[in-house]
């Protein structure tokens, strides 16, 4: 267990009759960049949001291990609250504020991390002006470590779609995260975009040690950037392994009809 950032036992989740993740176990260890992939509707984003606290899972224990912190069981907390103990994730379908400035978006993103509460707001002491200062900056800081600070002032809205895709995985950062987790972060993206997506999250697992787990459907992303993948189908944890393994894994080529499975 030594390094486990996350542990996910035997996690359920039911819709009514609809079991969307059954019995799925895995674990990331720190630094690691790995993949859930599976068909549409095997239950991928469903899991995301168990770890998240979007859903509050019918069965299972899920565990954090914040560096130098102790393990902690988050079933049931709410999504700014695991926010808070460092897991951050970007969404399948974008969620910016369209009508807020790129800049904005982050310092609402970093917001989590701030010292002074509301009074403070109010009264506008100098340790609160002294704070938002230093806020505007980091959050600028962010931008230019995504590469996106030549938008800073554009509203989200008007950003091209791969620019907006980096802004929500900008805005994840700023809440400080040790675990990224991102949903399709390529989708919609063109060849080149998702090129640099590619190097931009190897720089980040770098340079900002985080570890990374992502959805992708993007075989060629997946395969490249990996080191461990999880494949689920109906719900169920079919193959775990290196991206040699699955591409080559008799159950995973089935679940994926014919689906091309290699880079
Ligand atoms: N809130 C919900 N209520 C009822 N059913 C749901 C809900 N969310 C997801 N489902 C169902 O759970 C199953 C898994 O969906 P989920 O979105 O997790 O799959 P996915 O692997 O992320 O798919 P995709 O790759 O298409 O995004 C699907 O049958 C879906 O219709």
């Amino acid at each position: 267990m030594s390094n486990t950032v996350l542990n996910v036992e035997n996690l359920t989740m039911n819709f009514g009759g609809l079991r969307a993740v059954d019995d799925v176990s895995l674990s990331i260890k720190k630094n690691e960049i790995v993949a859930l992939i599976g068909p549409n509707g095997a239950g991928k984003t469903t899991f995301f949001n168990c770890v998240t606290g979007v859903y509050a899972p019918t069965e299972g224990k899920i565990t954090i291990t914040p560096p130098e912190k102790s393990s902690e069981v988050i079933n049931g907390l709410k999504p700014h609250k695991i926010t808070e103990k460092g897991l951050a994730r970007t969404f399948q379908n974008i969620r910016l504020f369209q009508n807020m400035t790129v800049l904005e978006n982050i310092m609402i993103g970093r917001h989590c991390r701030l010292k002074s509460g509301i009074l403070g707001a109010i009264f506008r002491s100098p340790a609160t002006r002294e704070e938002e200062e230093k806020l505007i900056h980091e959050s600028y800081a962010i931008l230019k470590k995504i590469g996106i600070e030549r938008y800073v002032n554009d509203l989200a809205k008007n950003l091209p779609y791969g620019a907006q895709r980096l802004l929500e995985i900008a805005r994840a950062l700023a809440t400080d995260p040790f675990l990224l987790l991102l949903d399709e972060p390529a989708a919609g993206m063109n060849p080149n975009e998702t090129r640099d997506l590619v190097d931009l999250i190897l720089r980040l697992r770098e340079n900002e040690d985080v570890t990374i787990f992502l959805i992708e459907h993007d075989m060629s992303l997946v395969m490249t950037l990996s080191e461990r993948i999880y494949v689920v189908d109906y719900g169920q944890l079919i193959a775990q392994g290196t991206p040699d393994v699955i591409k080559q894994d008799k159950r995973v080529i089935k679940a994926y009809l014919g689906e091309e499975v290699h880079a």
